[in-house]
């Protein structure tokens, strides 16, 4: 998808007023200024961020439809991937979970500065999240799913839908948590990288452990 692309998929898929193009462009601008500072995006993916970032961020809102009312929480957010890009097309509340002190402070002045009323960062590891149930869990590179789910198990309910963008592996990752974890699961395409997928539960908890004997 070149970055020309990417904009025509934003514009034919999300609702984008003048004012969410604005924020967006801020936001591109901001996380390329910022990258003079700290390693917030993968130095090869700068002169595609619209399509490896952007886009990648908003296609979550596709799969996230038939999500019940409710805050979204995205896990270790870094430098706000997809959380500040939800943020921007979306008036759902989210809290974007991070742990690292300068990545939690570049949250704080996007939101300030984009002035997204309806988000928030939690600063600190996602297992000391007070308990919540959230209606939508993003996570994006952030940990292999049996660390992701069980760190934030205590964020869900049944009803929460879990959309989890994992690159080229997701169905073996699948397949690797699978004794583990119970839940209805889907692998869909991502739409920026024809080989990645995005992983999208719900109803996830441990699995039973047979018996002994
Ligand atoms: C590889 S980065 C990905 C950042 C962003 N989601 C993206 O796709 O560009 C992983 C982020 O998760 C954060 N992180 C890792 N473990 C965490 C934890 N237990 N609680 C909160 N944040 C965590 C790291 O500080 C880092 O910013």
């Amino acid at each position: 998808m070149t970055e020309e692309e990417a904009r025509a998929w934003l514009t034919a898929h999300c609702d984008v007023s003048r004012e969410t193009w604005s924020r967006l462009e801020r936001y591109v601008a901001i996380l390329l200024s910022a990258m003079d500072e700290q390693n917030l995006i993968a130095e090869s993916t700068r002169p595609h961020v619209w399509a490896r970032h952007i886009v990648d961020s908003a296609q979550l809102l596709l799969h996230t439809k038939e999500a019940g009312e409710g805050d979204w929480i995205d896990l270790g957010s870094g430098a706000g991937l997809p959380g500040i890009v939800l943020a921007c097309l979306s008036d759902r509340p989210i809290l974007m979970v991070e742990s690292r002190r300068k990545r939690i402070d570049f949250l704080n002045s996007v939101i300030a500065e984009l002035g997204l009323a309806h988000a928030r960062v939690f600063g600190g590891r996602v297992e000391m999240v007070p308990p919540a149930q959230a209606a939508v869990i993003s996570a994006r590179a952030y940990a292999p799913l049996p660390k992701l789910f069980e760190s934030a198990l205590h964020l869900s309910d049944k009803k929460s839908l879990w959309v989890l963008p994992k690159g080229r592996n997701a169905q073996n990752e699948l397949e690797a948590a699978r004794p583990a974890w119970q839940g209805v699961f889907h692998v869909e395409p991502s739409v920026t990288d024809g080989d990645s997928a995005i992983i999208v539960a719900h109803a996830v908890k441990p699995a039973k452990r047979k018996g002994r004997g």
